[in-house]
């Protein structure tokens, strides 16, 4: 069977793909999450007669080269399944999204990533590197690539700002879907900050604050990427075609953007009848959405796999677990929330319907990436608050909290720079996090593993301000509960 590109979506599915338009969007991520988002919204709106562009796509880092090829050579073209239930009944639509005009690897190809700002109508970037990406890295400017995000941005809008002589029209819109809080406020800090490091003129730094605008984002929408073989397969036989950048995600999408709604005029989303607000207050969104579902997501991905359980809703089945996670949210996060009311209760029912979507099967370890930096953002809020007060130690956030440094217990893969831990029936559990602090949490498990123990190990953990941005060692109580639930699971008393 052929694969998708151009001819095969118009031979098998009728499409017409030639995706003609100036390249106006800049997309900084192949992952699943963007391409079910971002490109589907925009593949939407074109759809509708809105957005009348094309969006060129570039991998972070360079290990995104794979997916960028394989985009490349299906001329762009993904498609998207969207299951689950609408207004209570079941829906299962496809679309091939046609807005990719390029896709190309710029650590390969960097003066073309160059070259983009050249473009006179470019006029958006979106990114998704997740919370780990969206960092300022300091580090020197030689003419090749540079590694981080704000890096790329930094040198891509000073070329702008030099091919239009600082034109302040030519300034672009940056809409980064990270999770971070306050998310376009960080990636313009660090933008500025390289602009300084760079020595780059006074005059450049004043257009990029003025003329260039980073919006605070929030984004919603479960993306459940590549689905399982056998329901792939069939799907390509009733398709005629095939698909290595599928993507399955969930009807429900939201997507806050901190700004007026004149920038609808060019991008048409809401005119589209897409779920986008553009808003004065993000904070509200983003806190419940953040500290709900993502909280509970990170608190399941953990403690999930150190049990040896492969998906969200295998997660709320679990006999043991599903009470659990849901006492960690309506028993801890909601009531440690600003404006615990009853609205933050009816979102967090919808959180917990949406995870029980029978057709989507969302992995733990797809959830797990990066989760040290995730807890950070979405669990330790609401740990805070209690410290904070000084009150009891939530029992289900030390729950959450002990399964993260359990599975920290990582060492070397053997693969070069991979790290692995070990469930707690001694199965192998592959780590993706920063290697950085994968390095400092094997250490310290390792450390302590000479005499300390496990409670050693917590200890020196919660002490690192390297993993947490602060020492969670001094708030009374927590190293010792944390510890403890370790040890339950180790002699075998699972959750
Ligand atoms: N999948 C979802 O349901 C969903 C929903 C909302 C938000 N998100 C966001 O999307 C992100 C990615 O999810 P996905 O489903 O697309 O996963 P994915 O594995 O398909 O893509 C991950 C992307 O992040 C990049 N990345 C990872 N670590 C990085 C780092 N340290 N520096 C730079 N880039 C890095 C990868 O190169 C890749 O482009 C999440 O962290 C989250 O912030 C996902
Ligand atoms: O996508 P990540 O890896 O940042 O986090 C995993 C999930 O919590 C996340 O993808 C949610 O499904 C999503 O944020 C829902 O909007």
């Amino acid at each position: 069977m052929r694969a998708l590109n151009r001819e095969t979506a118009n031979e098998a599915a009728g499409v017409d793909a030639q995706p003609d338009g100036p390249v106006k969007v800049l997309q900084i991520g192949e992952g699943n999450f963007l391409r079910a988002f971002v490109d589907w919204m925009l593949h939407v709106s074109r759809s509708k007669g809105g957005f009348n562009g094309t969006v060129a796509v570039v991998q972070p880092r360079p290990t995104g080269r794979a997916k960028i090829e394989q985009l490349a050579a299906q001329d762009g073209l993904f498609t998207v399944v969207t299951r689950g239930l609408e207004g209570g009944k079941p829906v299962e639509r496809r679309e091939i999204v046609t807005v990719i005009g390029q896709a190309f690897d710029p650590y390969a190809e960097w003066e073309r990533f160059i070259a983009l700002a050249r473009e006179p109508e470019l006029r958006f970037i979106v990114s998704n590197t997740t919370e780990a990406g969206l960092r300022y890295e300091p580090g020197p400017l030689g003419d090749g690539p540079i590694p981080s995000f704000p890096g790329k941005a930094a040198r891509l809008l000073y070329e702008r700002w030099r091919a239009f002589s600082g034109d302040p029209r030519r300034g672009l819109i940056l809409l980064p879907c990270e999770l971070t809080e306050r998310n376009g406020d960080v990636l313009r800090d660090a933008v500025l900050r390289h602009a300084a490091d760079w020595g780059w003129p006074e005059a450049f730094r004043e257009w990029v604050a003025q003329h260039n605008r980073f919006l605070n984002t929030l984004v919603d929408r479960i993306v459940t990427g590549y689905p399982e073989a056998e329901q792939a397969e069939s799907w390509f036989a009733a398709w005629g075609y095939r698909d290595a950048m599928l993507t399955t995600a969930e009807p429900y999408h939201l997507w806050a953007i901190e700004g007026e709604p004149e920038l609808d005029d060019e991008l048409g989303l809401r005119k589209a009848g897409l779920n986008v607000h553009y808003t004065d207050d993000l904070a509200a969104f983003r806190e419940r959405k953040v500290r709900i579902l993502n909280g509970a997501h990170t608190w399941m991905a953990a403690i999930g796999l150190l049990h040896g359980i492969g998906t969200v809703r295998e997660v709320l089945e679990h006999p043991a677990l599903g009470p659990a996670v849901r006492e960690a949210v309506y028993g801890e996060i909601v009531p440690a929330m600003a404006d615990a009311d009853g609205a933050l209760r009816a979102y967090a029912d919808s959180v917990f319907e949406r995870f029980a979507n029978p057709y989507i099967r969302h992995r733990l370890s797809d959830i797990a990436m990066n989760s040290l930096s995730k807890f950070r953002v979405r669990l330790l809020p609401s740990l805070v608050w209690y410290a904070e007060r000084g009150g009891r130690i939530p029992p289900r956030l030390a729950e959450g909290l002990a399964g993260l440094l359990r599975c920290c217990r990582v060492q070397p893969d053997g693969s070069g720079g991979g790290y692995a831990s070990q469930a707690l029936d001694g199965t192998t559990i592959p780590v993706r996090d920063d290697a950085g602090l994968l390095a400092i949490a094997a250490d310290h498990w390792r450390v302590a593993e000479q005499g300390e123990g496990i409670s050693g190990a917590v200890r020196r953990l919660l002490a690192d301000e390297r993993l947490w941005g602060c020492d969670m060692s001094r708030w009374p109580g927590l190293a010792e509960t944390a510890s403890a639930i370790i040890e339950n699971w180790e002699r075998g008393v699972k959750s």
